[in-house]
């Protein structure tokens, strides 16, 4: 898969460089390219933005810069790109869009900042690729970059070969449709607090329900949305039980 994100503020992806994904990237598994939007600017103040038409509060980012520089970024390599433009107006970013995601060839996000970015320039490339304007939940930044990498990593690490045990992402939270349940390791025990019985038991059937049970019970408390959500069959009798 090959990432391209554009923005004005190309030091807030430089993240994306380090740790698990740095790995990736220099292993090969995923290409990531950063532009600056200014590159795509023709005047003296490298403007971005204008005042918004009808008024009101900021301002918007230019449909001319940002089509240039979408243009040439899509040129830049042959494979079918999504485009993906954050903003608090879009629709829920979630684990299955990251599931989804994980299967593109090429994503290219756009970075909006001020008051976002003018309209058309979405219309204009939804008419020659796929778009999606997201959210990352119900709160407002100040721009689209901590958005892209929290995307970019919920996607990379369901990429071939990025996680070290691929198993850990299909025991994720989200992936059965529950959070997952409480984690331990050693020491037995700590400040007087130990590690739940059944964990040391040995018995995988029993450890298997408990692990189980911690989901639902925290599912039922923290994200009962989650749990109404569930196909008629997610449950079994001894989930139904609990
Ligand atoms: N995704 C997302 C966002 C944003 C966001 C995204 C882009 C821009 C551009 C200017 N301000 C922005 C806020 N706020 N809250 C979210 N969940």
């Amino acid at each position: 898969m090959r990432i391209d994100v554009v923005t004005i503020f190309p030091g807030y992806l430089a993240p994306l460089r380090e740790a698990l994904l740095g790995r990736a990237i220099e292993a090969g598994l995923v290409e990531v390219a950063v532009h600056d939007l200014r590159d795509w600017t023709h005047d003296v103040h490298q403007a971005v933005d204008d005042a918004p038409y009808g008024g009101g509060p900021g301002m918007v980012m230019k449909p001319q810069v940002w089509g240039e520089a979408l243009d040439a970024v899509l040129a830049a390599d042959e494979r079918p790109a999504r485009l993906v433009v954050p903003t608090p107006a879009g629709r829920p970013f979630r684990q299955s869009t990251a599931q989804a995601w994980a299967g593109e060839q090429r994503l290219v996000f756009a970075c909006g900042r001020y008051e976002g970015i003018d309209q058309r320039v979405v219309d204009e490339a939804a008419a020659r690729m796929p778009v999606d304007e997201v959210s990352i939940g119900d709160y407002v930044l100040v721009g689209g970059e901590v958005a892209v990498l929290v995307m970019v990593e919920a996607v990379a690490r369901l990429l071939p070969g990025v996680l070290g045990n691929p198993v850990s992402a299909e025991q994720d939270s989200f992936s059965d449709g529950l959070l997952e349940g409480p984690a331990y390791t050693r020491p037995l025990t700590w400040r007087g607090l130990s590690v739940p019985e059944v964990l040391r038991s040995g018995h995988h059937g029993a450890i298997a329900r408990w692990r189980r049970d911690r989901a639902l019970e925290r599912t039922a408390d923290r994200r009962p949305d989650l749990l109404a959500a569930l196909p008629a069959d997610a449950l079994d009798a001894a989930d139904r039980a609990f």
